[in-house]
């Protein structure tokens, strides 16, 4: 029997066995794609010998290589080879296939593990089993696949896990070790991992730890574990390149180590905003692949202190009020935001303070262009290379430094002020907070919501969770794309001359009875920062989005036109 027939050089193809059918399976190495179809759907007589032997069928379409596209063929599938999450030998499993395989003395089988898209951005790993006759057949097979599958140089090999067990439902450890472990070693992936024994635990490590043994770490948690070592990787990689974070005009060092995160937290924003959904297996399978996405970045400082970086939501007034409050119902796990926001929406506050901002005049999109970051964004790449054109020109000097220029500045009473460097869907809003939002553009949405009637507030909070309402479209909702924000509370304005002087504002915050607000009794004149899910002790803040500082294994949302209950790669 002549095992192989390769139809040119890079193609191989092959009539091999999958459950009882008979399929013709090709894998062209140029386009880098495996696909099998059912070679004849039976009728007939043939349908009698529905188990006929493999031999045959075999030995049927041998010698009918050239022909074979004249028959009809079935559904079939295509799987590019970038998908393949592993290729392996099968169990030979001689009571199933008893009938099928009786007459042949023995029966070879691989098993390819790939990826299949479900509806809402879900993906599974499924397993097709090919089997056949013929031993040099079947380890040309195996050799082809896994020889194509090597040359992903993307696909991480070494990963370093940072578990935390109280996250979100406090399922951590069990999501990773029933959901995720299994396919990394199903991948060939071994993973060095740590379970967190304290807050910030995974963020000093970063710090200590031979990140050159890894290809990538990965975060167990939600937000704010995802945020612990977004802090712990930037802070190391400035410290290794002697970049001093505390000075708010620095270009920060990127970092080309990616991180992956498996959502086991409470709002799991970063993680759904960046692969569509938060599900730890669709996340494990993107960390698979080797995928990868760069973010932006912001960094906030007081004065010449760095307090934070954020990727999601930094938001003053109404989201810092739903954050503070939902501290102290931590027990309630994800539910003590939905009580906190309730409450925080019933005390209906505003605050005064005046914003200054500098346009992302380089930036492609706008805010309201309804056109939504979704993978290999055009809209990120074009914004980031006329941002990365901007900034040589202005080292070379052939254009104005605009660091002190352009500012906008708004003084006001405000419900809430958002920044966010990303649309911010989650599953409590999956289209976010600023749907058009982009990952990797170099910029941040500013959206002011000015003081309403609380009615007009539950009307714009309510907008956030339809996909065909526009929660800007409001007389006091304001939204700006920008690069650079202030923030100076009216409490330190009047304390300081000096609007940007930042001051001991924190020190006064909440010491002073609200004058302004006789009904709701509450005892504040200035809100908190919610960054990324923590509370900063400062008030007065500047802010400086950093393009695509870090990446992530992720691709970003993928265009979906289908909504079935399932979606299978189908010819
Ligand atoms: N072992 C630990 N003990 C206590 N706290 C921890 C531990 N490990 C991590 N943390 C802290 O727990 C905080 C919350 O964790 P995480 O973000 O995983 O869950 P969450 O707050 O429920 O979800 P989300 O941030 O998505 O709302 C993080 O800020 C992290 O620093
Ligand atoms: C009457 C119905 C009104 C419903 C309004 C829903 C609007 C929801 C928008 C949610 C935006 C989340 C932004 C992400 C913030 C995260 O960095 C942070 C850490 O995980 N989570 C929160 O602060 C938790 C924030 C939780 C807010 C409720
Ligand atoms: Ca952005």
């Amino acid at each position: 029997m002549e095992p192989v027939q390769p139809l040119t050089p890079r193609v191989l193809c092959s009539v091999l066995s999958v459950k009882s059918h008979s399929c013709e399976v090709t894998l062209d190495s140029g386009r880098a794609l495996l696909s099998w179809k059912e070679v004849r759907p039976r009728r007939g007589r043939e349908r009698s010998r529905a188990g006929a032997c493999l031999a045959q069928a075999f030995q049927r379409v041998r010698g009918l290589t050239g022909t074979l596209t004249h028959r009809l063929p079935s559904a079939g599938h295509i799987v590019p080879v970038s998908e393949i999450v592993s290729v392996g030998e099968a169990d030979v499993d001689e009571k199933y296939y008893g009938m099928q395989w009786k007459h042949m003395c023995k029966p070879h089988a691989f098993t390819v593990h790939y990826v299949q898209r479900m509806k809402k951005h879900r993906w599974r790993c499924k397993a097709v089993t090919f089997w056949c006759s013929d031993e040099q057949l079947y380890c040309h097979w195996l050799q082809a696949l896994n020889d194509l599958l090597e040359q992903l140089a993307c696909r991480p090999k070494r990963l370093l896990v940072y578990i935390n067990p109280y996250g979100g439902k406090k399922k951590g450890r069990q999501i990773y070790e029933k959901k995720v472990a299994p396919l990394f070693c199903l991948a060939s992936i071994t993973a060095d991992v740590i379970v967190t024994e304290y807050a910030n635990h995974a963020r000093d490590n970063i710090y200590e730890v031979n990140l050159d043994k890894y290809d990538g770490i990965v975060c167990v948690g939600g937000d704010g574990m995802f945020s612990e070592v977004l802090h712990g990787l930037i802070g190391r990689i400035q410290k290794d390149s002697d970049v001093d974070h505390n000075n708010p005009k620095i270009p920060l060092s990127r970092c080309y180590m990616r991180i992956g995160i498996i959502p086991a937290g409470s709002t799991d924003c970063v993680c759904f905003a960046t692969v569509g959904i938060n599900d730890p297996v669709t996340s494990a399978l993107h960390i698979i692949l080797g995928d990868s996405q760069p973010l932006d970045v912001s960094a906030v400082h007081n004065k010449k202190t760095l307090l934070k970086y954020t990727v999601s939501l930094l938001g003053y007034g109404f989201y810092g009020d739903v954050l503070k409050g939902s501290e102290k119902n931590r027990w309630l796990g994800p539910a003590r935001y939905d009580f906190s926001g309730f409450k925080t929406f019933l005390s209906h506050r505003y605050y005064e303070g005046t914003v200054s901002f500098q346009p992302a005049k380089w930036a492609v999109g706008s805010p309201r262009d309804n056109v939504c970051c979704t993978a290999g964004c055009y809209i990120c790449r074009q914004s980031s290379k006329q941002l990365e054109e901007q900034q040589r020109a202005e080292t070379y000097g052939l254009q104005h430094n605009e660091q002190e220029e352009n500012w906008t500045t708004v003084k006001g009473k405000f419900m809430s002020i958002n920044i966010v460097v990303m649309s911010c869907a989650c599953p409590r809003s999956p289209k976010g907070l600023s749907p058009a939002a982009h990952l990797a553009d170099g910029t941040a949405d500013l959206i002011l919501v000015r003081k309403c009637s609380r009615l007009n507030f539950l009307r714009h909070l309510i907008r956030h969770t339809k996909s065909n309402s526009d929660q800007f479209d409001f007389p006091f909702v304001d939204v700006y794309r920008i690069k650079t924000f202030q923030f100076t509370p009216k409490h330190s304005e009047e304390d300081d001359s000096e609007s940007t002087d930042l001051g001991n504002i924190g020190k006064k915050n909440f010491a002073q009875i609200c004058t302004d607000h006789p009904t709701c009794g509450c005892s504040q004149l200035n809100s908190v920062w919610n960054c990324d899910g923590e509370t900063l002790e400062q008030t007065a803040i500047e802010m400086r989005v950093h393009c695509q500082l870090i990446r992530l294994f992720a691709r970003g949302i993928e265009d979906s036109h289908k909504e079935d209950d399932e979606m299978p790669s189908r010819v």
